[in-house]
């Protein structure tokens, strides 16, 4: 019994896609992450971090990544870019949050932007993971400094990781990227996406 269902989870998954949303303020360096992430997870090499500009709209990102297919999703972190964020909440599976770890005059307005996102009724129960970008400076603070920053050990609701990357030389990323596969496969809220997305298939 347990192997026949055990198959049939993995088989609901290995069909599955899973909505990552890529939040931040802007210059964080999102779109230079999901850049990365097609160069790491796909036969798509991504663009140089030199052609890469300040996203207005949205960017697009589809990769197989441990064995599940993700497509994330890039939007602008500019101030007045950032109302548009939770038209994609309910979609979204998971968030992964970008930050600038050698910003500190910035920290306030990246925690502040962190906890609308981490109380936002529509993304009740999404894991978050936070990556602490740009540790290739020399002035970045590290995850454990930058959770303490943006008080995130409150957070106990929360499925949520704190990981340190460099976007530019890619180290970091498959780890989060690992946890954040298992988190969104054990979660409430997969269940529910999963079950509205067959409900409007048979409709
Ligand atoms: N040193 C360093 N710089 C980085 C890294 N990732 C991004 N940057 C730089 O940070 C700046 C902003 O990067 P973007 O990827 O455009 O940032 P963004 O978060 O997408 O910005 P918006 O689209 O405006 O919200 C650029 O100059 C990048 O080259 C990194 O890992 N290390
Ligand atoms: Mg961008």
């Amino acid at each position: 019994m347990f192997s026949l269902l055990y198959g049939l989870w993995n088989y609901l998954f290995s069909h599955a896609e899973f909505h990552v949303l890529i939040l931040g303020i802007d210059k964080s360096g999102k779109t230079t992450l999901l850049e990365k992430l097609k160069t790491l997870y796909s036969d798509i090499e991504g663009l140089p971090p030199d052609r890469i500009v300040p996203t207005v709209g949205l960017n697009i990102g589809r990769v197989e990544a441990h064995k599940t297919k993700l497509i994330f999703w890039d939007l602008g972190g500019q101030l007045g870019l950032r109302s548009i964020w939770e038209k994609y909440y309910e979609e979204a599976h998971a968030v992964v949050y970008v930050v600038d770890s050698a910003s500190r005059n910035r920290f306030e307005d990246t925690k502040s932007a962190l906890e609308k996102v981490v109380r936002h009724p529509d993304l009740q129960g999404a894991p978050i993971l936070v990556f602490a970008n740009k540790q290739d400076l020399p002035n970045a603070v590290n995850a454990e400094e930058l959770s303490r920053y943006l008080e995130l050990k409150d957070q106990k609701s929360v499925q949520l990781r704190v990981q340190g990357i460099s976007a530019y030389e890619g180290t970091g990323i498959q780890e989060g990227v690992l946890w954040l596969v298992e988190a969104m496969k054990n979660n409430v809220r997969t269940l529910q996406l999963q079950r509205q997305a067959e409900a409007a298939v048979t409709l």
